[in-house]
Parts: structure tokens; C-alpha cells; sequence
């Protein structure tokens, strides 16, 4: 088939390379033209395993090629993954959709995060939400656990989810504006479990008992399945905090009191604070305390800092007059308020504190001897549960694990 892809940012640009992947012709449109002049050089900004390859296949075969715009013609499909960000009142901010669906001439279908009942404002716009992870783009989008395409018609549902044919995952049809529901309440599902898990951390840190055992126990009833159950310094990335927001203010417009979605979102704010109180409570004011942050981004695996729960904590440690120094395997330049550094070890000179905020499986590796030599005080933080608590101990470290 021939499909056409507007947006090529981490769904878009994967979604254009998989199609391609899978045979189909693709053509990928985006309003910023640098990048449309890196992607069709074979350059992919994203940090995302296997894409740059897939970009490379499709160009080399000449199954996918990237032009500057949002309007494509002679396509079988046009795919809509252009940006929803959080607009007024917490609702999305659907400028970006409409703009292209406006443009698009044939079959439409919607893979950008929408409010509930966008699709059906449109005739015969088809919703095909996508539930893939950062991090694991491509191999979420070939082997995906679930394809759902809400459309006005089953024969349409099932012309979009055949596009997907190789993948052989379980297919839900269903109308427009369940599929889009099935998108939110999935995510909100996902933030309601972390928020649980970080409260339930917080009160073993209290009980004397370990996050870590509680998880164990839980993850082995399928009930609960084994996801999700990991306590951080809270919730961040691109999507769950503001697809939280537009649910509840989705909710609030049709007069639904959502109190267990509300709760999670407070409990969320509440973290990043946890973290700074537990780090004052150890070394006093923080007023020229320098900090060794290792991890910036939201969670392993991306370069992505849109909404990281660690620039959260961050800002609130600046704010308190704390030195912020920072290593992260995927971040180079300095951020307002943080000197970004190139090792773990130069991170860790000097430093009265470190601090680990994403949990990079480097972060388990590092050499804790070499780290122990160049701080100023062997104290360790670490809100995400990597580092082996034995080798920091024998380094001479002294850890404080969240939840422990
Ligand atoms: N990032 C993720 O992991 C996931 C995101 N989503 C949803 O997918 C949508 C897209 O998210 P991302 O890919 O992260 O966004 P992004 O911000 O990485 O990419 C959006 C792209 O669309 C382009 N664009 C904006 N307006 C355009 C227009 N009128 N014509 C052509 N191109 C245009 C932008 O230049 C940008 O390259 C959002 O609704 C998001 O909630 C869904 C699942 C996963
Ligand atoms: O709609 C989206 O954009 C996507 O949002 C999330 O994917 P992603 O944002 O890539 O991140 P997750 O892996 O879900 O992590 C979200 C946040 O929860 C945190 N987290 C996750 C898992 C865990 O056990 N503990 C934990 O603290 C992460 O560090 C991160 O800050 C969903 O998992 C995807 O299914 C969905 O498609």
C-alpha cells in the first residue's frame, strides 16, 4: 500500500520506517525542514535501538523517502503523528491535528494521542492509536502487544489494521471513540500503578521494610503483572503527564468525579519533593551542597528530557541553593542551573552528594572505588534502585535507597 505520514517525531519517524519496513511505499512529511534534510541524508536524531537502520533500509530501497509539508497526495493512507501537547484547562491541544486533517485529501487516520471523540467530529477519520515505549520504538511497533483501529465502519477498521499484517498481534476493532479511550486509559492505567508503587515506598521507607521484596511478592500475581512496579523519583516523559491531565479533564467536562486518576496526578507532584526533604533530612541545608546527579533523562533507554521527573528534582534542589553537576550516557549540553559532565567519576569530584534519578543499567556497573576516591563525602542517593547496595558498601559508600 502507499501511506503517507505526517510528523516524523519519535511516532511518526517510526511508523514511517516500520511500514517501510514491512514492504509498504512511504512517503513522511514534516513542517521542519532541517529535519527533513537530516532524515533524508540517513540521519535520525532520536536515540531510539534499531531506527536508524530501518531509516537507512527504507531510503536505500527507495520503499521510503521524507519531503518538507503536511500535505501528501497519491497515498492509500495518511498516518496523523503530529504533537498533542497539554493545552488550556489540562485539555490536549488538538492545533496541529486539525491543521493536517484539514490538508488531507483521502482516508485519514489518527495515531496522535486525541481527546475522546475527535475521530467522529471528522466523517470518515479512523483512529489508530499507538502504545509504544521510547526506548523500545521499533521493536513495540513490529511486535506490538495489541492493534486497535476504531472506525464508522468494520471494513474500513479492517483495511487499516491489515496494514499491519507481518506483525500478527491480537486486533481489537471497535468505534472511534473507544479506540481513543482504550489510549488514555491505558496510560492513565500505567500512572495510576507507579503512583501506587511510590506511595507504597514511601510508607516502607517508614515501616522499616524494602520496596524491593513488597514488588517481588506483588509481580508474581498475573493479576498485577510484572510492570510498572519499579519506584522512582515520580512519573515523567512526554505523554503520561499530559495524557493523565486530558482524562481527568475529559472526565470533568462529562461531570465524572475521576478521584483514583486525580490522586495519582497529586500523588505524582509529590515526589520529586520526597526526594529533596529525604536529601536534607541526611546533610542539613542545601545552600552550596554539590550535588552529583547521574541521569537527566525521564527513564533509561532515551535521550528524551520532555518532563523528567529529574530536572524536576533538580530545579527544586537549585532552587535551594544546592551545586548541580551531572552525568547522563545520553546527554551532552548543559541545562539551566546544571553543569553536565562527561563520566560519572568527573561528576562524582568533589561532591558532598550523589544523586542517581534514571536508572541507566551503566549506573550498576560503575567503578564505585574510583567514585569513592573522588568525592568529598561517600553518600549515595539513589531513587531508582540500581546500584548494587554491596559494592557501594565496599567502596565505602554509604546508600540511601527509595522505598528501602
Ligand atoms: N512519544 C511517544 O512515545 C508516544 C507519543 N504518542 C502520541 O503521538 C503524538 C506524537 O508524539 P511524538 O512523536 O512524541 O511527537 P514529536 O513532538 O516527537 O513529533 C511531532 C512531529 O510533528 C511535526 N509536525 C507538527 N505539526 C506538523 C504539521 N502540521 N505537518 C507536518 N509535521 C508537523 C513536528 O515538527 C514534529 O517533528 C502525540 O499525540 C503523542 O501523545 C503516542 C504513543 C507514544
Ligand atoms: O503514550 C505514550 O507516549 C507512551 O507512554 C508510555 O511510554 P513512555 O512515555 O515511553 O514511558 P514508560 O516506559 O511508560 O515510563 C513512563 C514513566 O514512568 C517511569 N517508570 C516506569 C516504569 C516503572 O516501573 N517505574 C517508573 O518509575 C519512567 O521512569 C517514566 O518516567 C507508555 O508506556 C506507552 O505505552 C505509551 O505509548
Amino acid at each position: 500500500m502507499r501511506i503517507g505520514v505526517v510528523g516524523a517525531g519519535y511516532v511518526g519517524l517510526t511508523t514511517a520506517a516500520c511500514f517501510a519496513h514491512l514492504g509498504h511505499q512511504v512517503v513522511c512529511a514534516d513542517v521542519d525542514e532541517s529535519k527533513v534534510e537530516a532524515l533524508n541524508a540517513g540521519e535520525v536524531a532520536l536515540h531510539e535501538p534499531g531506527l536508524s537502520d530501518l531509516v537507512a533500509e527504507g531510503l536505500g530501497s527507495g520503499g521510503l523517502r521524507f519531503v518538507t509539508g503536511s500535505r501528501l497526495s497519491d497515498v492509500d493512507f495518511t498516518f496523523v503523528c503530529v504533537q498533542t501537547p497539554t493545552g488550556a484547562d489540562g485539555e490536549a491541544d488538538l492545533t496541529a491535528v486539525e491543521e493536517v486533517l484539514d490538508q488531507v485529501s483521502g482516508p485519514a487516520v489518527v495515531k496522535s494521542t486525541v481527546p475522546v471523540g475527535t475521530a467522529a467530529k471528522h466523517p470518515g477519520v479512523v483512529s489508530n492509536p499507538e502504545f509504544l515505549r521510547e526506548g523500545h520504538a521499533v521493536e513495540d511497533f513490529l511486535r506490538p502487544q495489541r492493534i486497535v483501529v476504531g472506525a464508522q465502519d468494520e471494513r474500513q477498521a479492517r483495511a487499516v489494521a491489515d496494514l499491519y499484517g507481518a506483525t500478527r498481534a491480537p486486533v481489537v476493532l471497535t468505534d472511534t471513540t473507544s479506540a481513543e479511550l482504550v489510549k488514555y486509559a491505558s496510560n492513565c492505567f500505567l500512572a495510576l500503578k507507579l503512583s501506587y508503587v511510590n506511595t507504597l515506598a514511601e510508607l516502607c521507607e517508614h515501616l522499616d521494610a524494602d520496596i524491593d521484596g513488597v514488588t517481588e511478592g506483588m509481580r508474581l500475581d498475573n493479576r498485577i503483572g510484572a510492570s510498572c512496579l519499579a519506584p522512582g523519583p515520580g512519573w515523567g516523559g512526554s505523554c503520561l503527564p499530559k495524557d493523565t491531565l486530558a482524562l481527568l479533564a475529559t472526565a470533568r467536562t462529562a461531570g465524572i468525579d475521576f478521584a483514583t486518576l486525580e490522586a495519582a496526578i497529586s500523588t505524582n507532584h509529590h515526589q520529586p519533593r520526597r526526594v529533596v526533604d529525604r536529601i536534607r533530612e541526611e546533610v542539613g541545608p542545601l545552600d552550596g551542597v554539590r550535588i552529583g546527579l547521574l541521569g537527566l533523562t525521564f527513564k533509561a533507554g532515551t535521550s528524551d528530557l520532555r518532563d523528567s521527573p529529574a530536572l524536576v528534582v533538580a530545579g527544586i534542589l537549585s532552587g535551594e541553593g544546592a551545586v548541580l553537576v551531572a552525568y547522563d550516557p545520553c546527554v551532552e549540553q548543559d541545562r539551566p542551573g546544571i553543569t553536565v559532565l562527561p563520566s560519572a567519576v568527573e561528576a562524582a569530584e568533589g561532591a558532598d552528594v550523589l544523586l542517581v534519578l534514571t536508572e541507566w543499567p551503566e549506573f550498576a556497573e560503575l567503578d564505585w572505588p574510583e567514585l569513592a576516591k573522588r568525592v568529598r563525602n561517600p553518600l549515595i542517593f539513589d531513587t531508582r534502585g540500581v546500584v548494587p547496595p554491596g559494592k557501594a558498601a565496599e567502596a565505602g559508600f554509604r546508600l540511601v535507597r527509595t522505598g528501602r
